[in-house]
């Protein structure tokens, strides 16, 4: 398992968020975080990424704790990139070269610029490197978060709705890149989502949550209509297109 994380409990004023959450992730594997607006899934990646201290439970990457760990060194491991992103006065290479900076030593090597163009490269957006980013699109600063994530070479993802911002073709752009790094160099992501299907399409695995919990750990073939009602209240069909189910809610 490249992460695993155990009985993780965490509250915001006393009031509890996160009850006893778990599980484990392996290289190679995409984790979907799915449950109703306001449960905790950016709260849980907070937790994963140390950016949160957990009142219980642990996290651990390769069984190093990460809690233990100094900013740098979580920052090798996890790469986060937020819901909302912040576009200062930068270039979008630059913002992306900012993802070598656990890395770095003073200044940025050829290698670092080169993963900065590769990364900018994946992601679509060569032609605006030189682009500030206060005068992106919010679409195109969500590419550049992921390419600074990904020019980090983190272990493992945390990706926060990772595509909200994006049309129907950058969303599978994004989606595939995401998988073909995941795939090919070994790592894993855990992102957050608030539609179904596109979770059922490129996750492995789905965890959803409720009460603070995880009310189901399955593959998206093992998901039944039970759940998502039971999380989401809302009655579903799941049909098959081929063989990839899709979700399809039965009171429109
Ligand atoms: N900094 C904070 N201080 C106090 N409460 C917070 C803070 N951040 C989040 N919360 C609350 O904690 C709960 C979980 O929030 P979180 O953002 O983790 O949910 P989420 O599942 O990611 O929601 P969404 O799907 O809407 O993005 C919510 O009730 C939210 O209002």
């Amino acid at each position: 398992m490249i992460l695993h994380a155990k009985d993780l409990c965490f509250g915001y004023d006393g009031r509890q968020v996160l009850d006893s959450l778990g599980f484990d992730i392996a290289a190679g594997e995409i984790l979907a975080v799915l449950g109703p607006n306001g449960v905790g899934k950016t709260t849980l990646l907070k937790c994963l990424n140390s950016m949160h201290r957990p009142r219980g439970g642990a996290v651990l990457v390769e069984g190093l704790d990460v809690f233990r760990m100094a900013r740098a060194e979580v920052a090798k491991r996890l790469g986060y990139v937020a819901q909302r992103a912040e576009a200062g006065r930068m270039t979008a290479f630059d913002a992306v070269l900012l993802g070598r900076k656990p890395h770095m030593g003073w200044r940025a090597s050829a290698r670092d610029l080169r993963l900065g163009e590769a990364a900018l490269r994946h992601v679509g957006l060569s032609h605006l490197a030189l682009r500030s980013i206060d005068r992106m699109s919010g679409g195109e600063l969500q590419k550049v978060c992921i390419a600074r994530a990904l020019v980090q070479e983190p272990q493992i993802m945390l990706l926060d709705e990772p595509t909200s911002s994006l049309d129907l073709r950058n969303q599978l752009e994004v989606l595939r890149t995401i998988r073909h790094v995941v795939e090919g160099h070994g790592m894993a992501a855990i992102m957050t989502m608030h539609d179904l299907n596109t979770a059922l399409r490129f996750a492995h695995r789905l965890l959803l949550i409720k009460d603070g919990r995880v009310h189901a750990l399955c593959t998206p073939d093992e998901l039944g209509p039970e759940v998502i009602e039971s999380v989401y209240g809302v009655a579903v069909d799941i049909v098959r297109h081929g063989r990839q189910p899709f979700i399809i809610p039965k009171d429109i």
